[in-house]
């Protein structure tokens, strides 16, 4: 079992956890990304702003930080949530909260991701909190992100699963039949995402999602994301360029180094 971390993608580094003779653990999914996230929360230090994600991955950061809060191995921290749901957690934790409008400058946060390319571009959203997320991870120092190996592509939208959108409910058909039109070279399907019970998702901010399926490469990462921000009826998208200053990577490979 090892976990990989990286500053760059040039410089990817591993930890080996196990001595290399010893039986291989097989570690669930669940499992590997607690890890990765009790390895980010090393990074968390008394007296910090703490960006706190969403996802099934960050929800053990965040059950971390509340540990060491409780133990008094930390102290003062002050969480900005990016999702009610993480704001629930955080305050049933005792975590002391604020926001971005008090606090405009994060000293670290740390999230899931859905995909990493091999150059820290991120897609996220796939749990809806993609604006918070944005606004939150953007206006800090650091952003470790925390993934198991499974999240790990060659290219965003590699994965084959969505690149979400959040667009206004306001004629939501004619701003996603605007962002398929954006990448039908890319044989893009768009689709409203739904509750699980045949209505509309609703995000935190009472907007939709659409699901962006790619079947090829959309080119300049860049270039796309000023495209699909461009659409009116776009609030925002889930990719994540050039805004991960590290990616700490659970995986399961016994002798990875
Ligand atoms: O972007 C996100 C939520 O909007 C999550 O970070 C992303 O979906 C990863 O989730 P998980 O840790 O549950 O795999």
């Amino acid at each position: 079992m090892a976990i990989a971390w990286s500053e760059t993608a040039a410089s990817m580094e591993a930890l080996s956890l196990s001595p290399p003779m010893s039986p291989p653990v097989i570690l669930t999914q669940d499992e590997l990304k607690k890890i990765a996230a009790y390895k980010a929360v090393e990074f968390v230090e008394s007296g910090m702003v703490l960006g706190l994600g969403t996802g099934s991955t960050a929800k053990h950061a965040v059950d971390r930080i509340g540990e060491l809060l409780r133990q008094g191995k930390l102290s003062n921290i002050v969480g900005i949530p990016t999702s009610k749901k993480t704001q629930e957690q955080a305050v049933s934790l005792g975590i002391p909260l604020s926001d971005l409008d008090n606090y405009p400058t994060i000293d670290l946060a740390i999230d899931g991701a859905d995909e990493v390319d091999p150059h820290l571009n991120l897609v996220k959203g796939r749990g809806g909190s993609l604006l918070r997320e944005k606004m939150v991870e953007g206006a800090c120092k650091k952003f470790v992100c925390i993934v198991d190996e499974s999240k790990l592509v060659k290219h965003l939208g590699g994965s084959g699963l969505a690149l979400p959108v959040e667009i206004v409910p306001f004629c939501w058909k004619f701003t996603a039949n605007k962002l398929q039109k954006l990448f039908q070279g890319s044989d893009c399907v768009a689709k409203l995402r739904n509750d699980g019970e045949g209505k509309p998702f609703v995000t935190d901010n009472g907007n939709y999602i659409v699901d962006l399926y790619l079947k090829k490469e959309m080119g300049d990462l860049q270039v796309a994301s000023d495209a699909i921000l461009r659409i009116a009826g776009v609030v925002e998208h889930g990719m994540f360029l050039d805004m991960a200053t590290t990616v700490i990577v659970a995986g399961a490979e016994l002798g990875f180094r």
